[in-house]
């Protein structure tokens, strides 16, 4: 099953082009959509769960003509938008068994199988009896995937779905995503590089509503070896380095001083040592070069 869009541009009235000509074939797995805040990502979501209409482009699920069959799209579709609803004083299972009748499932084993089923793929079934309500942020948002998954859909987006939760939910919440990637497309949408890391088997940087780069996790590291150099340096001396060389990253070690990563083709200088690439390198490169690309197009 593939996911493509093409020349998918976006502007808003108030003039932000929020998506500028998106390209992009999405494969079934895991897909990390990762950028910073303000990059698109949300708007690119939406586009996608027909929530929004784009300007031009076009959007294709296998043969189905995602933003002219809306209706026919939206029944392969599981989204789970980054603010859900509050939920009443319900058990989850009870729940579950709302929703599932709402979508038309009234015999009562074969929704009985569909809720149990999503209740074990979410690790909720401990927690089956329990208010939904008083539920903490990991355990809801693990709430919102089985509520999806509901309707078996084929696609399912979910927009950053690990903020907020401390890393023992989120570690727990990616391993139910991962189990879900292995047999639908998953797009999720992050700002944190560790997720993507951990998780996907595709990914893309989005900023400024272009897409960057495009490739898996491992092929975007491989294509920095060689040019991730780094070394320690006092904190003035990170400052100076600063207009000398290309910094991608720097973080204190425990004696106050600047351990600092570093792009380019060549060993800077004596003081830098090679280093292995790491996807954050991937990351910050990538954003940097946009800059710098904006930067010389203005000078
Ligand atoms: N409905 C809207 N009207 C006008 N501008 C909007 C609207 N929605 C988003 N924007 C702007 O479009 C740009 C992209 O926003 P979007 O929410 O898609 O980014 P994002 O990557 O999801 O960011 P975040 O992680 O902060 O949610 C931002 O500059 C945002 O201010």
């Amino acid at each position: 099953m593939i996911l493509s869009l093409k020349n998918v541009s976006k502007t808003y009235s108030n003039g932000v082009k929020a998506l500028d000509d998106v390209t992009i074939d999405i494969h079934n797995g895991m897909f990390g959509l990762l950028g910073p805040n303000g990059a698109g990502k949300s708007s690119l979501m939406r586009t996608i769960a027909t929530l929004q209409s784009p300007d031009s482009g076009e959007i294709h699920l296998e043969d189905i003509n995602v933003l002219e069959e809306k209706i026919e799209f939206r029944k392969t579709l599981g989204y789970l938008p980054q603010e859900f609803g509050v939920y009443p004083k319900m058990s989850a299972q009870d729940l579950l068994h709302y929703f599932a009748s709402l979508k038309g499932i009234s015999k009562k084993s074969e929704r009985n199988a569909i809720v149990d089923k999503a209740l074990e793929v979410t690790n909720l079934t401990e927690v089956r009896h329990k208010h939904v309500a008083g539920y903490s942020g990991g355990m809801k948002q693990r709430f919102g995937i089985a509520q999806l998954l509901l309707n078996d859909p084929k696609l399912i987006i979910v927009d950053e779905p690990t903020a907020g939760l401390d890393p023992a939910e989120r570690h727990r919440f990616l391993n139910v995503l991962r189990e879900i990637g292995t047999n639908h497309i998953v797009i999720f949408s992050t700002h944190i590089v560790d997720d993507v890391k951990e998780l996907c088997t595709d990914m893309a940087i989005l900023n400024g509503g272009k897409i960057l780069a495009h490739a898996t996790p491992k092929e975007l590291v491989a294509s920095l070896t060689g040019k991730i150099w780094t070394t320690t340096v006092s904190r003035e001396e990170a400052e100076k380095l600063q207009n000398e060389v290309n910094v991608i990253s720097s973080s204190f070690d425990q004696d106050n001083n600047l351990k600092v990563r570093v792009y380019g083709d060549n060993q800077p200088s004596a003081i830098f040592s090679p280093a292995e690439p790491t996807l954050e390198d991937v990351y910050f490169t990538t954003l940097n070069s946009e800059q710098h690309e904006a930067l010389t197009e203005n000078a």
